[in-house]
């Protein structure tokens, strides 16, 4: 359930009168609920101190606000009457979860189940209205994980289906243990690929920063946040998907840091495991040697080169142990219409690209045209030649930029270090952006807007003019909503810092206490960009102010903050790099293959398009086509699903193990099926420590007939 409380906004030099005045009578405070100071404050009382142009902004689906949303409305309505500013009754903003019927009545927006979690259109509402039916492959994949609850890899070529298929099974899995909380963590590789199934980085959900410190460090780290080390003890299910950019180190790594907060020495201490993607795509990102010697990572430089080699995740010793299954998806979606396509891009996945292929390949560097005004996304080999191209583009907007300029701070100021761990961050010391830069988002913020929205800079907000939008001639009056020329609302409010976790109400409302002060106080002559992102969850855009955050580096030990820049937390966006781009489906598409380094890189590339009549190839060279040994040897291993008959396979059973030396452990989960694996039995053997459970005493415990 959204968190239920009003928020209170007005013309700005009134801002500051109307918080100034809910502090004062000390109605605002941290563990204020948000329903308290409702009634606490009248709003008669809050509303008289601000003149005109107040704006009340209603989050709450609950029906026992309802009233209060009336009075809201009726003073608000009264108050518009007396002045003349450019809202008339459209000053009263909601979220969707009210619609304003009239005056009096109120309804609740059928987007919305009341009492439930639901708040915005689900994954499945997706599926449906795309008409998308889970094919038969997918659904014994489905079957496998949500009813039998195997750990299963699962994979298959570029447009396979799988992360439509992992929303799917997120859904049910989220049903499953809907009064289990937090029992199914949502994670990817990157920030774009958690964006696509509604998660988040790995590293930002189990709180490991960069992961670059070694385990003992990143334990000692996470048991000092309760909330984090409460994620990793109500974990079930983990899902990662983009795992082929997963180094082995890092597996490893998250192997261990499960087993220690689940106190099992069962593989990810017993977390059932989803892994999705396709190791024929890029390779993980190898750190430099120094970094790697550093955080104990390797030892020497024999020990680098080794790992270089097998960087993989399944070249990890834990990799066999902690799956039960490895399938292959082998329908390709993405370009169903366009079968020889799919045929050509399947050669360039296996590195064997035939004579008609290239030919086919050679002939698409025709320039392909703006549709509706969008212009196609590009994607180049490096970042470098992403920003080039962003710049070149952002250089043809006509509208005056506006430069954002970073500031630093940390303990390591000054010293040698400083710099390149600064120009580590996603966050550019400085950012031009215009009245239509396309930027994304490079943080976390909530379900809807995570590191990876993409978005446009509609228009700027400074302190002496909050003609906010003013162009579409409504929006004078200068607060934080407006009404669009279709009659519709449209909200606007200020993008709040990280929120992480569930949120209590008072923390909401304090974060954007918070944001609105900022606004008011801690700049001189700021000037903000207003950014219309398209949301993740929701049908409608997001207007939000962009505020500067702080991307910090910590020392893992005290937390101390070595390095710090603030900064917008935005990047443009018209080009993107090959890496950025994994797991992304583009209707238009220019790629420039010429300088492709990196193995999979031209694959990737190529196979985001959905036709070769919205693709255009710059640099085409069959040479660029890199492929790597192992992951072809690896591929040998993989079953496809339509090879496997799931309808015999028994789902895991649950069992209870108590023993004196295990107390802690009150459950584990371990299949009766897999007992000849020798991997299974050992840890199996592993957990109950002394009092070892053998397959003997495990007929024991279950009685003849199990
Ligand atoms: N069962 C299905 N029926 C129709 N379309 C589907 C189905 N499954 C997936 N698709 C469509 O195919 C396209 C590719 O799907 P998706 O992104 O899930 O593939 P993927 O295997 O994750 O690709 P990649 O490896 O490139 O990330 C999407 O546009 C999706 O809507």
């Amino acid at each position: 359930m959204i968190p239920s409380f009003f928020f209170l906004m007005a013309k700005d030099k009134h801002v500051k009168t109307l918080l100034q005045a809910f502090k004062e009578a000390g109605k605002v405070s941290n563990q204020d609920s948000i329903n308290d100071i409702t009634q606490k404050r009248s709003f008669e009382a809050a509303f008289k101190e601000t003149r005109d142009n107040a704006v009340v902004e209603i989050l709450s689906t609950d029906e026992k606000y309802k009233q209060q949303y009336k009075k809201a409305s009726k003073i608000v309505n009264a108050h518009s009457e007396h002045s003349h500013n450019h809202y008339g009754k459209g000053i009263l903003l909601t979220n969707s979860n009210f619609e304003q019927e009239s005056d009096q009545n109120l309804k609740i927006d059928k987007g919305l189940t009341v009492g439930s979690e639901t708040t915005s259109k689900t994954d499945i509402d997706f599926l449906e209205e795309a008409q998308i039916i889970l094919g038969e492959e997918q659904l014994k994949i489905l079957d496998l994980i949500v009813e039998k609850e195997k750990c299963v890899f699962f994979t298959g070529a570029a447009g396979t289906g799988k992360s439509m298929l992992l929303v799917e099974i997120i859904r049910r899995l989220k049903i499953k243990y809907k009064h289990q909380e937090d029992a199914v963590a949502v994670t990817a590789t990157t920030g774009l690929a958690g964006l696509k199934i509604g998660g988040k980085t790995y590293h930002s959900y189990f709180g490991i920063g960069l992961g670059d410190a070694d385990e003992k460090q990143l334990i000692q780290s996470i048991s000092r946040r309760k909330d984090v080390v409460k994620l990793w003890e109500t974990c079930r299910v983990l899902i990662i998907d983009e795992i082929s950019l997963l180094h082995s180190k890092m597996l490893e790594k998250l192997h261990n840091i499960a087993q220690y907060f689940k106190k099992s020495t069962l593989p990810f201490g017993g977390i059932q495991l989803v892994f999705v993607g396709d190791f024929f795509q890029l390779p993980p990102v190898v750190a430099s040697y120094s970094n790697m010697l550093e955080t104990k990572i390797v030892t020497n430089y024999e020990e680098y080169n080794q790992f270089k080699k097998e960087v993989y995740a399944f070249k990890s010793h834990i990799w066999n142990k902690c799956l039960h299954f490895q399938l292959e998806l082998t329908k390709v979606y993405r370009q169903i219409a366009d079968p020889e396509f799919v045929n050509y891009l399947n050669e360039v996945r296996l590195g064997e690209v035939s004579d008609e292929a290239d030919a086919a390949f050679n002939s698409l560097s025709r320039k392909i045209h703006k549709f509706e005004g969008i212009e196609p996304t590009q994607l180049y080999p490096t970042k470098k030649e992403a920003n080039f191209f962003n710049h070149r583009m952002s250089n043809e907007l006509p509208s005056k930029p506006i430069v954002f300029k970073c500031e630093k701070r940390g303990k390591m100021f000054g010293l040698p270090a400083f710099n390149s761990i600064s120009d580590s961050f996603l966050a550019p010391d400085q950012i031009s952006l215009k009245v239509g830069s396309q930027v994304m988002l490079i943080k976390n913020y909530t379900q809807d807007l995570v590191n990876g929205s993409l978005g446009v800079v509609i228009d700027f907000i400074d302190k002496e003019n909050l003609n906010l939008l003013s162009h579409n001639g409504y929006c004078k009056g200068g607060v934080f909503g407006f009404l669009e020329k279709d009659n519709n609302f449209k909200q606007l409010s200020v993008l709040d810092r990280e929120v992480s976790g569930t949120e209590s109400n008072a923390d909401t409302f304090e974060k954007s206490l918070f944001a609105v002060e900022y606004l008011y106080d801690t700049t001189e002559n700021f000037v903000l960009p207003v950014v219309r992102f398209i949301s993740q969850n929701n049908d409608t855009p997001l207007l939000k102010i962009v505020i500067p955050n702080e991307f910090n580096y910590l020392d893992q030990k005290t937390e101390e903050v070595l390095v710090s820049k603030k900064q917008i937390p935005l990047i443009l966006a018209w080009a993107l790099s090959v890496h950025k781009s994994q797991g992304q489906t583009y209707q238009l598409l220019k790629v420039d293959v010429s300088k492709a380094f990196e193995v999979g890189q031209v694959y990737v590339a190529l196979s985001r398009a959905t036709s070769r009549k919205g693709l255009q190839i710059l640099g085409w060279n069959k040479k660029r086509v890199l492929t790597n040994g192992l992951v072809k040897e690896f591929y040998k291993s993989i079953t496809p699903v339509n090879k496997i008959d799931t309808d015999s396979i028994i789902a895991n059973l649950q069992l209870e193990i108590k023993s004196n030396d295990v107390s802690s452990i009150s459950s584990v989960e371990y299949d009766l099926n897999d007992f000849e694996e020798p991997s299974l039995q050992a840890n199996i053997i592993d957990i109950t420590n002394d009092e070892c459970i053998s397959l003997e005493n495990l007929s024991d415990i279950l009685g003849d007939d199990s």
